[in-house]
């Protein structure tokens, strides 16, 4: 049987409404595609819990997290089936350090369709790409 991976990442807004892209390490399972940071949930855990420690350990950044951003997208790999849901999200410090991403990049809603992300991401990209963003930020 497939493996289910359960996956969240954040849609982080800044106060202009853009959007954080971060691009994976090369060396990593979907290197060099750009994501939404986050990872997998841990057993036990709920998904806003699993979204703020993965940013913590990911850009040792704190975040709140708000409203989800799109439907959860599915996409079966060789490794198992990712199963993604993106919540809007923002930061409350912002280190940025660069632990399993080579970079990061604040998108306005165009910029994020220009950017080539991992196949579960594509979808939830743009949902957001055209979603209200001013009624996303909290
Ligand atoms: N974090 C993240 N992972 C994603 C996204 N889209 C997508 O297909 N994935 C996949 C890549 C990985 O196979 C899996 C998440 O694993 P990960 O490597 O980021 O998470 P992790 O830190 O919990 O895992 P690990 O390195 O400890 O194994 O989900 C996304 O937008 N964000």
């Amino acid at each position: 049987m497939t493996k289910k991976i359960y996956v969240v990442g954040a849609a982080i807004l800044n106060e202009q409404h853009q959007i954080l892209a971060s691009k994976r390490s090369d060396d990593r399972i979907l290197g060099a595609l750009w994501e939404f940071p986050g990872g997998k949930i841990e057993p036990g855990e709920d998904p806003q819990t699993a979204l703020k420690r993965e940013l913590r350990e990911e850009f040792n950044d704190q975040i709140e997290v708000g409203r989800q951003a799109a439907p959860t997208a599915i996409k079966q790999y060789d490794f198992g089936e990712i199963h993604l849901t993106v919540y809007y999200a923002k930061l409350d410090t912002h280190h940025f350090d660069l632990i399993a991403h080579s970079q990061v990049k604040w998108c306005d809603q165009a910029e994020l369709m220009q950017l080539h992300w991992a196949d579960a991401d594509l979808p939830i990209a743009k949902a957001i790409a055209q979603a209200e963003l001013g009624k996303a930020a909290f």
